[in-house]
């Protein structure tokens, strides 16, 4: 079965009231000062997630209201669809399953008579045996010597997601074992990223869903060159029995859906790593995509992020709606979008080893939501997929924060902190954690209660320069706390904004898990090659402006 038609949020009685509700002024000081239960009642817990909503731009009917949306556009409904493997994946006939990816291995879950659960755990089997092989040093290279870097080659979805964990868990790092990433078909990305290394030492994972990849197949080329030429150069390509088939084998894995093309590629099929179709590559670190990972902070850890995202899949599936974290967080995304006009959402982490986190979110939530049209082909009623950013604090507060506090724009925020460092320091008696948190709790308490011009004035202020230190307030935050950023911490972040992103899409009507809008300029791109090589012809076939910047390429490369 596919999906029932999207319901247009826009006709239902919950829209309505919500349009009349955007009409009453916010005010956060007010709300707190007359509800000592406000900050009780909108926090919740998701996992170790502690989720204070109480700062966001809602009140008691603010909220029943958006829940109301939720049960107007059928997001349950949709959403049990998807974990029981329908195919809501409309326009690629698909199902959507990466939360199968993190079942335990005594679930059921049978989608076209496929035991998926046995065949995740098949894969995860044999990634953890790689793993293993390659952190205890039994995996070598053609000269016999351990592999003491790992190199995934990836883009998109097969990179950020195995990049963002990989930098999040550095403490978690095998000690003997640098895993490095390459994504960019800019070539400085190869070349700056294989710098230093020693291809007897290296092992490279091909990570590709499609196995068809423009930018990913090349790197792969390159690194397959650069592998062949250092060992040759080295003298080492003859201690290989098999020559350069041998050493790519102990060199090279992959990672794919498409495991024909992998061995197209020349890469052992017994060292290829598959997954399935029903994983979208933006929800695909929990698959064998992961496998840098994996290799990173080993199975145990590994499957301590499954499970972290699993228990907050069993909270989006259970928790009934006045407590459902993922669910609500989707909803005030929809309001603040569509009933306030914001475009933005900054995604704050006080967590330096978070600093990837906002551009995995950006294609996390703009692939999925950023769709004109819905899962029927009809247009969008309302605005969908808002820009998504954001910056580690407190770098963010020295840069780009003023807008936030002062300037005329809505710009909702989630901070999100710890309460324990990675990596605890102390500058004289001062423990450096805390005074880092204090500057979490400071922003989000000044961006929602603000500073009067009777505050400013209070403090000697001149009254010409009032105005300038005035902050408004009612600048909506979403504060996340945990203890620490362990992998099950770190799984639970992933699987809630996977769960926030759902939600959006539900209520839009839109296809969260397909992504024509990055298939014209791949196919622009394949078209202009020629063109850019010097083909007149192609040439001519341009508009005016590609033309000319082609040919202002062509009279100034070297
Ligand atoms: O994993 P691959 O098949 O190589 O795809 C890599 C990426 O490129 C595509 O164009 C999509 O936009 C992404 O969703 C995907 O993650």
């Amino acid at each position: 079965m596919t999906a029932a038609q999207p319901v247009d949020p826009t006709t239902t009685a919950a829209w309505a009231r919500l349009t009349e509700l955007a009409g009453l002024a916010p005010d956060l000081r007010g709300w707190f000062a007359q509800d000592p239960g406000r900050a009780d009642r909108f926090t919740h817990d998701v996992g170790d997630l502690r989720v204070d909503l109480s700062k966001n731009l809602v009140t008691d009917d603010v909220l029943a209201a958006l829940l109301e949306l939720a049960e107007q556009t059928g997001v349950a409904a949709r959403r049990d669809a998807m974990l029981a493997g329908e195919r809501v994946n409309v326009t690629e006939d698909r199902a959507v399953l990466h939360t199968a990816l993190r079942l335990p291995r005594d679930a059921d879950l049978v989608v076209d008579g496929q035991d998926v659960v046995a065949d995740v755990h098949e894969v995860l089997g044999r990634v953890y045996a790689f793993a293993e092989k390659v952190r205890s040093g039994e995996w070598t290279g053609v000269t016999g010597e351990r592999i003491r870097t790992v190199v995934n080659i990836g883009i998109g979805g097969s990179d950020l997601g195995p990049v963002m964990a990989y930098e999040a868990l550095a403490p978690y790092h095998h000690p003997e074992i640098e895993c490095r990433f390459i994504s960019n078909i800019d070539p400085t990305d190869a070349a700056t990223t294989l710098a230093g290394l020693d291809p007897a030492t290296t092992l490279f994972i091909v990570a590709s869903k499609t196995f068809g990849t423009l930018e990913t197949l090349t790197n792969a080329r390159l690194c397959r060159s650069w592998l062949l030429d250092g060992l040759r150069s080295a003298g080492a390509l003859g201690a290989a029995a098999g020559g350069e088939g041998d050493a790519v084998a102990r060199h090279f894995v992959a990672v794919s859906t498409a495991l024909d093309k992998v061995a197209d590629f020349g890469i052992d099929p017994d060292n290829a790593f598959g997954f399935w179709d029903w994983v979208g590559g933006r929800y695909s670190l929990d698959s064998a995509i992961g496998t840098s990972l994996v290799v990173a902070i080993g199975p145990e850890r590994f499957g301590e992020l499954l499970a972290g995202m699993h228990a907050v899949d069993v909270h989006f599936r259970d928790a009934p709606p006045e407590r459902n974290v993922p669910l609500q967080l989707g909803l005030l995304n929809v309001w603040y979008g569509d009933f306030l006009g914001a475009a933005t959402h900054a995604v704050l982490p006080y967590a330096q080893l978070l600093h990837r986190f906002p551009a995995y979110l950006q294609q996390l939530t703009m692939e999925s939501n950023g769709k004109g049209v819905r899962w029927d082909g009809s247009p969008v009623t309302a605005g969908t997929g808002e820009v998504f950013w954001g910056e580690p604090g407190t770098n963010g507060q020295h840069a780009f924060y003023q807008l936030i506090h002062q300037g005329t724009r809505l710009i909702p925020a989630d901070f999100i902190a710890f309460a324990n460092p990675a990596y605890p320091l102390v500058d004289g008696d001062v423990d450096v954690h805390e005074m880092f948190l204090a500057n979490f709790f400071a922003q989000t308490r000044a961006l929602a209660f603000g500073k009067t011009a009777d505050e400013v004035r209070a403090e000697g202020t001149a009254e010409a320069v009032v105005p300038a230190r005035v902050f408004s307030g009612n600048r909506p935050t979403t504060s996340i706390m945990a203890p620490a950023l362990t992998p099950s911490v770190l799984g639970q972040l992933v699987a809630l904004y996977e769960h926030v992103t759902f939600t959006q899409g539900v209520v839009w009507g839109i296809d969260s898990f397909d992504q024509w809008g990055v298939e014209l300029g791949k196919q622009l791109a394949q078209e202009l090659t020629p063109a850019v090589g010097g083909d007149a012809d192609a040439l001519e076939a341009q508009d005016a402006s590609t033309r000319a910047l082609v040919a202002y390429y062509r009279e100034h490369r070297a």
